[in-house]
Parts: structure tokens; sequence; C-alpha cells
């Protein structure tokens, strides 16, 4: 821990002391004599840190003390090790640090205080080992461990890994998960940056999804039956995935389940946007890099992908596609590439992995696409029930029960509204929870939803009266 400020130290004093003689001489000496005066002492400079170097390898060749690097990326790999270690020396106990540091990652969760020095001593089956985190000349980091010469076999057989596995742990039980949505490939580097992520924060739960509860526990089930379900992937010889085909109109809940899914299983989303990807290829890369225990989604897959097979138009204005240029790029993903993908390269490069597609037109899709075994489970997201609308009130208004709610049981049987509009009914006004005026509100909209719907049936009536009577 030592050696390295030492160094600095001593070629610091040497040169501090060579620039002190410059100045003296420059008011001593007359011109002539200044320059070879100059260059005695650039001289000296140099031999003085040769001398230092050759002094570093001597004192290294000799020390008792043994180093071992662990640097943040390998290669273009990042080195896992790297996290784990800085997760494991954040948590060393902070009672006798003195440099802390305070993070509030969500809002909603507590402040939580860490070690931040850049040096940390920790202590293993009676063996002192030192860490510090050292950059590169060119911004790479690594930690460096070093410990006496002695406990090499304890550090390296048993520390090592015991850092490392703890690190993980630690950060499996406060992992944070993640919303990642891809970046178009002109932004790529060398495989790297493919993927832009945020933290993710959607309170969504399956508690507050309003839905039948039936529905929502056989749902639930088979979510935790795939999480604790490697052993019988392993069994049966199949790929540790799971897909979910969520179907419905506009506003019943879809992309809610989705973030309710993630929120349940801890799971990082990846949306996946299929038009800012070329082709197959891109596709497979973007794919290959998703880590496991996560949710790859594609919404309204039946805008997305061509459902013969064919190649799909993109919408120009999203490809910022410049003046002149013709179909140049109107390649991209096709169904058979997602299929390969489902099926083929999927299970070869991963494990627990969930992937769900979005729709509001069911029969629109390829059957090729969701037959079972690709989307092993088809959910329907439809319009609000009496059972939904109970959820939503808890929701929204904090109620088990009320007068109107016979009223609006028979206004929804006859009424298709999605919980979306009901819940734009339900909402405070101001933050302040008006429960007879939410009520009232929603059985307005409903009722007005049912004069346009008889308005437009009796037109639609006299429409083919008058096309009969001809
Ligand atoms: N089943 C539901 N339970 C609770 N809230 C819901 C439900 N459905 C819709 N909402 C509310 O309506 C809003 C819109 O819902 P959401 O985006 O999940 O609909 P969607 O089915 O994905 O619609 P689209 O087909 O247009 O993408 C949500 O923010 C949520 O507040
Ligand atoms: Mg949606």
């Amino acid at each position: 821990m030592m050696m390295m400020g030492d160094t600095f130290g001593s070629i610091g004093s040497g040169m501090a002391s060579l620039f002190f003689i410059w100045a003296t001489i420059q008011q001593i000496f007359p011109n002539h004599m200044k320059i070879a005066i100059k260059e005695f002492l650039l001289s000296s400079f140099q031999q003085l840190c040769f001398a230092q170097s050759v002094s570093d390898h001597f004192t290294n060749f000799f020390s008792p003390y043994v180093e071992i690097n662990f640097p943040e990326s390998d290669g273009y790999r990042l080195n896992h090790a790297f996290s784990a270690i800085e997760t494991y020396l954040g948590s060393k106990a902070t009672d006798k640090s003195k440099h802390l540091k305070g993070s509030q990652v969500k809002e909603n969760k507590d402040l939580v205080l860490k070690r931040d020095e850049a040096k940390v001593r920790d202590e293993y089956k009676g063996a002192n080992v030192w860490w510090e985190i050292v950059t590169s000349s060119d911004g790479e980091r690594s930690f460096k461990l070093t410990f006496h010469n002695r406990a090499r076999s304890l550090i390296t057989d048993s520390y090592v890994q015991y850092v490392v596995e703890e690190g993980k742990l630690i950060e499996a039980k406060k992992k944070q998960t993640k919303l990642f949505t891809n970046n178009p490939s002109s932004q790529w580097v060398y495989g790297q940056n493919m993927w832009r992520h945020i933290e993710f924060e959607h309170p969504a739960s399956f508690e507050t999804l309003a839905m039948d509860p039936e529905k929502k526990e056989e749902i639930t089930s088979d979510l935790v039956a795939f999480s604790n379900g490697k052993e019988y992937y392993k069994k049966i010889g199949k790929a540790w995935k799971r897909g979910y085909l969520l179907y419905g109109p506009p506003g019943t809940g879809k992309s809610t389940m989705i973030s309710a899914m993630a929120n349940f299983l801890n799971y990082n989303i990846y949306d996946l946007e299929l038009t800012a990807i070329k082709d197959n290829s891109e596709l497979r890369k973007l794919l290959t890099a998703t880590s496991s225990k996560s949710i790859v989604v594609i919404e309204d897959i039946d805008c997305s992908v061509d459902l013969t097979g064919n190649r799909i138009k993109k919408d120009r204005n999203t490809r910022g596609q410049k003046n002149g240029e013709q179909d140049k790029d109107e390649t991209s993903v096709t169904l058979s590439g997602l299929l390969n993908f489902i099926d083929g390269i999927w299970s070869a490069c991963g494990q627990e992995r969930i992937v769900v597609f979005t729709t509001n037109h069911l029969e629109k899709l390829d059957p090729a696409l969701i037959r079972r075994g690709r989307m092993d489970m088809h959910i329907e997201l439809s319009y609000c029930t009496h059972e939904a609308f109970k959820i939503l009130a808890k929701n929204y208004l904090d109620l088990g029960d009320h007068p109107l709610f016979g009223k609006i049981e028979s206004l929804l049987k006859e009424i298709e509204i999605s919980p979306a509009d009901v819940a734009e009914n339900l909402m405070a006004r101001n933050h302040l929870i008006d429960v007879d005026g939410s009520l009232n509100n929603l059985i307005k909209a409903l009722e007005d939803k049912r004069n346009r719907q008889r308005s437009q049936n009796d037109g639609d009536k006299k429409k083919n009266n008058k096309f009969s009577f001809f």
C-alpha cells in the first residue's frame, strides 16, 4: 500500500530540489554558463527517474507482499468480479470508516451509507489484506489486492472466492430493476452501447392490477413456478424460458401487467423496439446481449413484424432517412428471424428469460408466432368487469363497497369500457378524494357511452331499412 506513494514522494522531492538549484543559478551565473548548467540538471533528472525505477523493481522483487489486480473489464466483456468486489467493499462495516458515501437510488427507499475510501483494509481468518482502487492512464479502473506472501494460499484459494460470492449475494438482495431500450446500430461501439437503460420505478403490482382475481392467481402461480423451475427445466431438457402473449383492446392493462411482472419477479425489462433494428443479425446480437432474469418485451407485435414473413416497412420519420435516399434500409426483422430467436438462439445462449408480446389484434397474428411452446400462455386483458372495477375503486378511492356499486355493476354488464377509462373517472382531482363525485362521474361516462351506442345502433338500423327499402 505504501509503495506507490513512496515512489511519487521521492521523485517529487528530487524534482523540487533540482528546481530550487535552477532558480538560484538563474540569479548568479551569466547566460552562456546557464545553458551548460541546464543540460547538466536535465540529465541529472533523467538519472534520478531511472534510479527510482530500478530501485522500485528491486524493492518489488524482495517485497514479501503479493498483488492481484481485478480490472473492470476483460477485453470487451465486463468483469463481474469487479462489481462484486465493489459491492462487497462498499458494504464493509461503516462504524469504523471515516469516509462515507450516502446514496438513495429510489425515492421511496432508505438512504444507504457506504464506505467511500480509496484504500480498505480487510481481515480474513487472521490474515490482513488491503484493497485499493487504481485508475490507469487510459481511465480503466481496477481493484488491487495486496497481502503477505505467507497468506498466499488462504487468499487465492478461498478469500477471493468468498469476496466475490458475498458481493454477488448483496447485489442480488438489493437488486435495482432496470428498463433497457435498444439503441440504433449506428450508435453501437464494438458490441457496447447496444442497450441504454434507466432505473425501473413503475409502481404497478398484481395487487393493484384490475382483473379477475382467479386469472391473476393463475398468472402469478405460473410466474412463481417458472422462476423456481431451474431443476425442472433441466430435467425435461428444455431451455429455461417462457413466453406470454398479452392481448386485448387499448387501455386494458397489457403494459401495466408487464411492469407488474417485472416488479413481482424482480427481473429487468428489455423493451425491444423492432423498428430500430436493421436485420435479423442485429436482432440476434441484441438478444444475446440480454442478461438472465429478464423480460424481453415486444409491444404491438402485429405492427412490428410483417406476419406474412416479408420484410416490414419502417416509419421513415423515426429512421431519420435523408432526402432522396431510397428504400435502401427498408430491410428489417423477419418473422422467421424472430421465431429462430425464440426457439433456437435463445435456448442456447441464456437462462431464466421471459418473452412477452402484446397486441390489440390477436386475429392478425400468424399462428406460427403464437403457437404453444413459443407463447406458453395467452392472456386476455378485457374490458372492465365488476370484479376489476372493485379493485380500481380500492386503489383509487380506498373503497370496499358503496350503495352506487349496484348501479355501476349493471352498467358494466351492458357497456364496454376499458379499465384505463374507468381509472380516469376515479382519479382524484387536485389530490382530493371525492367518493360520490368520482362514482357519479363514472356512472355519467357509462350512461353517455350507452346513449351514444344506442343512437348509433338506431342510426345503423335506419340505414339498413333504407337500403332494404330499395
Ligand atoms: N387492468 C388494469 N388495472 C389497473 N390499471 C389499469 C388497467 N388497465 C389500464 N389501467 C390504467 O390505464 C393506463 C393505461 O393502461 P396500459 O398502458 O397498461 O394499457 P394497454 O393495454 O397497454 O394499452 P395499449 O394497447 O394502448 O398499449 C395505465 O396507466 C393504468 O393506470
Ligand atoms: Mg400498452
